[in-house]
């Protein structure tokens, strides 16, 4: 399962969208009635015109990156496995009962549903809304088979060996800097998955202080894909570093900010700079157009003489035995 984008370029498909995913409680998590004024009076309108500007200038003759390099890795997925391998949305189509009819479909007496959330770390706005979303429609339909989830895989030795991989031929040329770009997360919701509540940004070094809080804390989790990574690559510490980029709204987001840090590199003699973004496993909006684009324009107009965007893994071959794998692993647990 992946986020889903829009149906459309179209500003009514983009709104249609940003409704849904913006009025996920789990991802404006205010009370129901200031979500909605927020959302439907102030944050979509303003922001589905832009919006579908962006995915203009991203959008593929097949559709929507996201949605076309998903289906791709279904389908290498399925090339290697004679168990039927579905796909699903969290917002938009193809929806988790349409997936979960396709599986009946192929295998009336399927007993166990795995599902793989396409995130390799957990945050209550991806992973959590994710596992949730599906385990409501299978709970809805009182299907007969079971349902059984993927963990957040941030860590597994087949992860980081398939992202340190596709990251390794772009590192052959000389660079300045190595920036390890992850989705942002309003700091409040580190607060709220903390369920120690007491660790999570209280205590000093909190990512590196070994804690229950650990399964369900992003800043952890991203951290340490960073530092198994950097050190598969035989990176020294002040080779890389890592930022937070797609902030919405006012409140305070996790830091630092991968749009502020951009321009600033280059007055730090960062002339080259190669940049991942290991929280999506398959490009999409925020790869291509925030930072492949955007980002570069960004960097070169403050004085950056050289910016390498590496793709996401996408339907590399260490990523699909990575994701067989976990099913595996998951299966016999
Ligand atoms: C990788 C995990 C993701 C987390 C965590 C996440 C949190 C989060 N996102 C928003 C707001 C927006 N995100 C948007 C696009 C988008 N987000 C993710 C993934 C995570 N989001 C992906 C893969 C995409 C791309 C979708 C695509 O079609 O390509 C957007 C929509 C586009 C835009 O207007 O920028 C919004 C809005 C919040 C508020 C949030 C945490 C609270
Ligand atoms: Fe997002
Ligand atoms: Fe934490």
């Amino acid at each position: 399962m992946n986020l889903g984008s829009p149906d459309s370029t179209e500003v009514k498909d983009v709104k249609r969208y940003l409704d849904e995913f913006l009025m996920d409680k789990r991802v404006i998590d205010k009370p129901w009635l200031l979500r909605f004024l927020l959302i439907k009076g102030i944050i979509v309108p303003f922001r589905a015109p832009k919006s579908a500007e962006a995915y203009k200038a991203i959008w593929w003759e097949d559709g929507s990156p996201l949605i076309v390099l998903s289906k791709q890795l279904q389908e290498a997925v399925q090339k290697k496995t004679d168990l039927p391998v579905e796909l699903s949305m969290r917002y938009g189509t193809p929806t988790p009962e349409a997936a979960y009819d396709a599986m009946l479909k192929r295998m009336p007496d399927v007993e166990e549903v795995i599902l793989v959330p396409l995130y390799p770390h957990y945050a209550m706005s991806s992973f959590e809304t994710a596992v949730e979303h599906m385990k409501d429609a299978h709970k809805k339909r009182n299907y007969a088979f079971t349902l059984k989830v993927v963990p957040p895989f941030y860590k597994h030795p087949s992860y980081i060996n398939a992202l340190a991989e596709s990251m390794r031929p772009y590192l052959q040329e000389d660079f300045d800097q190595l920036l390890f770009s992850y989705h942002g997360i309003p700091e409040r919701h580190i607060l709220k998955s903390d369920p120690t509540k007491k660790h999570c940004m209280q205590v000093e070094n909190c990512c590196f202080k070994s804690s229950p809080s650990h399964p369900t804390c992003y800043r952890h989790q991203v951290t340490i894909t960073s530092e198994l990574v950097a050190k598969k690559l035989g990176l020294r510490k002040d080779q890389w570093q890592q930022s937070y980029q797609s902030r919405l709204g006012r409140d305070p987001w996790l830091l630092p900010n991968t749009q502020v840090r951009l321009p600033e590199l280059p007055k730090e003699q960062v002339k080259k700079l190669v940049v991942v973004c290991p929280s999506f496993v398959s490009d999409c909006l925020e790869t291509l157009e925030e930072i492949e684009m955007r980002g570069k324009e960004e960097f070169i107009e403050n004085g950056g003489e050289r910016y390498t965007y590496i793709p996401c893994m996408n339907t590399s071959e260490l990523w699909v035995d990575t994701v067989l794998q976990l099913v595996k692993e998951t299966i016999e647990q």
